[in-house]
């Protein structure tokens, strides 16, 4: 936890109690229900919470935001950043029940209003979202032709609506149909630690941004 404060060193007693609370409540899950790799359980702040709340290093998103988080699993990055922006709606999606039932038990037992959370493959989900956040769900161009159609075109963001994922290691290659749309932020920029010196936040802006 103390290295999310270091980070976040604004966080309100809400929000410190909130994710003070995720380290107890996934170690219990995760016993139950598998929604991280057991080596990483003792690692929960650095590689999963701190590398969800990336997104927020970048983006403050304004209040009534809305945004998909496709292939959550547990929760990543979707939970982090439901606490992090209470007043922007998170809409939490996976295609297997029992992660999604994790993601429900987690942001009951700390009091998230603002997530909602669905059994559903991404392509079959109705409505549309400002932004569409993932982390670790498939290659990127495939992942853009499951969700391109879920991205509103009202703009309330600095930021272009579209899709914001985190990845790690190498996918050049991958990004090359959308070079024209695409800003690649490396995390080491942002965090010191070594996990971070691989990972990049790629932001694929299809709708224009507000001037
Ligand atoms: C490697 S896990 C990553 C979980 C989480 N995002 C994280 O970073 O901890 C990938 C997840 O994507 C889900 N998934 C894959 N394709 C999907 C789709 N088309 N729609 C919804 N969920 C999907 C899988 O069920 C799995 O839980």
């Amino acid at each position: 936890m103390e290295i999310i404060k270091k980070y976040f060193p604004d966080l309100t007693v809400r929000q410190q109690e909130q994710l003070a609370q995720l380290g107890p409540l996934y170690a219990e899950w995760n016993e139950k229900i598998n929604v991280i790799s057991r080596k990483d359980i003792d690692q929960l702040y650095e590689r999963h919470v701190l590398h969800s709340l990336a997104i927020a290093r970048y983006i403050q998103f304004t209040p009534g935001t809305s945004i998909m988080d496709v292939g959550t699993g547990g929760g990543f990055p979707g939970i982090p950043l439901a606490i992090l922006f209470p007043e922007t709606n998170f809409f939490l999606v996976d295609s297997i029940a029992k992660k999604i039932k994790v993601v429900e038990e987690v942001s009951q037992s700390i009091g998230l209003t603002n997530v909602c959370a669905q059994q559903n493959r991404a392509e079959k989900v109705a409505g549309q979202f400002d932004f569409v956040v993932s982390r670790a769900v498939t290659a990127f161009p495939k992942f853009v032709s499951l969700v391109r159609k879920k991205i509103s075109s009202k703009q309330q963001n600095a930021w272009g609506n579209g899709i914001l994922y985190l990845k790690g290691g190498d996918f050049a290659d991958e990004l090359q149909p959308f070079k024209n749309q695409v800003q690649v932020y490396p995390l080491s920029e942002q965090f010191d630690e070594e996990f971070f010196e691989t990972k990049k936040l790629i932001h694929l802006q299809l709708k224009k941004p507000l001037k």
